[in-house]
């Protein structure tokens, strides 16, 4: 359903050719190769300065190397770092379903773009790992929006993406429709790693909720030896991010 009221919404987006010259925000022509135009594009960028491991915004004044939110020193996450465009807030709301729900999936480089503009590089991952979909869920979407995320990302950065490393093997319900602890419980048993030799990895999501998607795969690429998992999404949510 909301993906037929979405398609509605807003126009296919799946190729070059379906782009109308049109902003996919405010609907006014616009040259632009990102899609939007250069006042929509500007209203995606957000506050640098954010705790290393929520990504919550703090003061533009904090050192970088004491960037730890007060509730991230008391209750760490597993990962090492959180790095994001910003928070879940407009457009993004409008912007990242249509990218998954509305198939319009011309939106990922634009958005890949800008994610890059906002990550400190200064200790680059081995390896980007989008989180993979169960590959029914992948079929019925005809694509993974992380893995249309990673393979941008991947050029601009030059870092190589393994989008087999992380198998999803169980099809469980979308964590969209769940409560924190239900979404914990929902990915039990949901993903194997295959055998490797990673040391620092990022994994890579569209969106961080409550950080169980992230939580859950950070736990077993640690199991498996990485010892450095940087956590990288468009956007978080502005609920605090559970530990565990
Ligand atoms: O931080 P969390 O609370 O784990 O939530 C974030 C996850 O939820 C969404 O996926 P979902 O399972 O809804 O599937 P989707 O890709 O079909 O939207 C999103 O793509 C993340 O993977």
């Amino acid at each position: 359903m909301l993906k037929r009221l979405l398609g509605k919404a807003s126009p296919i987006l799946g190729h070059r050719s379906d782009w109308l010259g049109l902003c996919q925000l405010c609907r006014q022509p616009c040259d632009e190769q990102a899609l939007l135009c250069h006042w929509c594009l500007q209203t995606l960028h957000q506050p640098l300065c954010r705790c290393r491991l929520c990504a919550a915004p703090l003061p533009e004044h904090i050192k970088a190397e004491e960037q730890i939110c007060g509730r991230c020193q008391r209750r760490p996450p597993p990962w090492q770092r959180l790095q994001v465009i910003g928070d879940y807030l407009p457009p993004y709301p409008t912007l990242i379903p249509r990218l998954k729900y509305a198939g319009q999936i011309l939106l990922a480089p634009p958005l890949a773009h800008m994610l890059a503009d906002h990550l400190d590089l200064a200790q680059p991952p081995e390896v980007i790992l989008p989180v993979p979909l169960h590959w029914w869920r992948q079929w019925r979407r005809g694509f993974n929006q992380a893995e249309e995320l990673a393979s941008t990302l991947g050029k601009i950065t030059a870092i190589p993406c393994d989008n087999r490393l992380i198998q999803r093997t169980k099809a469980t319900p979308q964590q969209t429709s769940l409560s924190a602890g239900q979404r914990r419980r929902n990915l039990r048993g949901a993903f194997q790693i295959a055998p490797h030799a990673y040391r620092h990895v990022a994994l890579l999501d569209d969106v961080v909720t409550t950080g169980a998607t992230a939580g859950r795969l950070t736990r077993l690429l640690h199991e498996s030896g990485v010892e450095r998992v940087e956590v990288w999404a468009l956007c978080r949510t502005l609920r605090h991010i559970k530990p565990g």
